[in-house]
């Protein structure tokens, strides 16, 4: 789920790619990248790290120029390690550099036709380099000195039909501008905006929409599912649907976990989405115990903390931040290890035992995917002296891989995979488990919104969008990016 951002500004956009970086740190822990334009010179950084590690001063000021893009990563395909931070570059035509968030599905075939058909090289095992190879091949294709909107938006049309997958894209086509393009299903998120300065207009398009709003951009509206967008250097805008059959389906998982409350996507207010999330779980808690004796609602920092408080009001309990996060600690689920998981959630919270000291305690977190955090927190709140130790899940049993974007790549590492809610719940060592229904987790995101077509609720449900994903490649996928695979290969490179 990483994060990406384009801008074309009337100035140096270097500082404002940065600020937009730290607001999407959530997206991607894992590396971060800028790439800037500079009349017809390309300027970047990227390397491993936190935004606030990757770029010092010195990267800073060699970072000028009027447009460019930048990226979070949390790495879905390949390594972790540094040829694969993003923007990836190819020189020709033009000059573009491409930031990809997302996962395709078809890489294996579209990376063999590639060296096969295109006689392009492939130098990592990453999908967005992929990506980028087959726009520069197809925009390489209308064998234009000067690309014009339409040019481009050709070049896009061929990309659809040979990419399959979850992408939300920006890429910089060196003395032209920049091109945003959502997937044809619209499953990853992608939003622009413009704001008004004494030079003129500038554009920004982002992953979510708080990046426009801290960096005061007006949302203008989503990227439509196969829709393009280029923004030329003189602030003029041409778009168009690039892909046949397009729908919008976006992924629900974002509502849940992975974006900010405070961001809008397609037109559902994260923050609301929660809230109800809240609702209906403590309906549900009502419904099946009516004379239930949980004293307290306690969220699992930070995600849960909007369920929570819902839920709490709703069934008229106390509400109260009983776990403390360390706020120097990153996201745990992003993170590319169990090992490192597992760690850092002890070192991320801890219990406040006046909250729990003989009480009957109702933790609430957002979801629940490989367990690791539940059985912690379980374990710390029976020491804090707990009675008794609820726990409720604001989203689904999690129990299938997801192959767009987000790095759930094996069913064997899921929980709830084969298991059944008690058993579920004898595992992560409660006394009572209850989960969200589906329906009602769609109703949260879906009220009050007609353009959505349907919500990729894939890792609920095992219902692959894209019509493309069947059990011999979730049986590849486990074997290359299980947590094993991914020890071995570590953070090697292929430069
Ligand atoms: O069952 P698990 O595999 O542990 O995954 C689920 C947990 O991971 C996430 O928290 P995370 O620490 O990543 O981020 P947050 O601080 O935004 O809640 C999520 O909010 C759950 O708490
Ligand atoms: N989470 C993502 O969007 C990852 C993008 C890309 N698949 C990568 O691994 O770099
Ligand atoms: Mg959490």
């Amino acid at each position: 789920m990483c994060g990406i951002v384009g801008i074309v500004g009337k100035s140096d956009v270097n500082l404002q790619l940065y600020d937009a970086l730290t607001l999407l740190q959530h997206r991607g822990q894992d590396a971060a990248g800028i790439v800037t334009c500079d009349r017809d010179r390309l300027n970047q950084q990227k390397a491993n790290g936190l935004v606030r590690d990757v770029f010092r001063a010195r990267h800073m000021q060699r970072l000028a120029g009027n447009f460019g893009i930048g990226h979070v990563r949390y790495p879905t395909a390949g390594s972790s390690g540094p040829a694969l931070a993003q923007p990836f570059y190819v020189n020709s035509p033009y000059g573009i550099a491409m930031a990809h968030n997302g996962n395709l599905t078809n890489v294996r075939e579209v990376v063999e036709e590639i060296y096969l058909q295109d006689l392009r090289h492939i130098n990592t095992d990453s999908d967005s380099e992929v990506l980028l190879n087959v726009f520069a091949h197809e925009l390489h294709k209308q064998h234009k000195l000067q690309p014009k909107a339409e040019d481009i938006f050709t070049a896009m049309k061929a990309v659809h039909k040979r990419v399959r997958g979850g992408y939300a894209c920006v890429a910089l086509i060196v003395g032209y501008g920049i091109v945003a393009f959502r997937d044809p299903h619209g499953i990853r998120p992608l939003v622009y905006g413009k704001r008004e300065t004494d030079k003129g207009t500038e554009y920004m398009v982002a992953s979510e929409s708080v990046a426009l709003d801290v960096l005061g951009y007006t949302l203008v509206r989503d990227v439509a599912p196969g829709e393009a967008i280029y923004i030329e250097l003189d602030g003029t805008v041409h778009s168009e649907i690039c892909a046949e059959d397009t729908s919008l389906n976006p992924c629900i998982f974002e509502h849940v976990y992975f974006a900010r409350p405070d961001s809008i996507m397609d037109g559902v207010s994260v923050h609301k989405a929660r809230l109800r999330q809240g609702e209906h779980l403590a309906a549900k808690i009502l419904r099946e115990r009516p004379d239930h004796d949980i004293d307290v609602v306690i969220p699992i920092p930070d995600s849960a903390r909007t369920a929570g408080q819902t839920v709490a009001h709703n069934l008229g309990v106390k509400f109260r931040e009983g776990m403390v996060k360390n706020r120097y600690i990153g996201r745990t689920f992003i993170m590319p290890g169990q090992k490192q998981r597992k760690k850092s959630v002890r070192q991320k919270l801890n219990a406040i035992e006046l909250e729990f000291r003989g009480k009957n305690v109702l933790l609430v977190d957002d979801s629940i995917v490989r367990g690791t955090t539940c059985k912690q927190i379980i374990q710390m709140a029976r020491e804090a002296g707990a009675a008794k130790v609820y726990f409720a899940s604001a989203a689904p049993a999690v129990k299938y891989p997801n192959v767009y974007g987000i790095d759930m790549p094996s069913a064997q590492e899921l929980v709830a995979h084969g298991r059944t809610t008690e058993e579920i719940c004898e595992e992560i060592g409660a006394d009572w488990l209850i989960y969200q229904d589906l329906e009602d987790l769609v109703e949260c995101s879906a009220e009050g919104n007609e353009k959505i077509d349907q919500f990729d609720c894939s890792v609920f449900d095992g219902n692959y969008i894209t019509g493309d994903v069947d059990d011999e490649y979730l049986e590849q996928l486990h074997a290359s990016r299980n947590d094993e695979a991914k020890n071995e290969k570590g953070n090697e490179t292929s430069l």
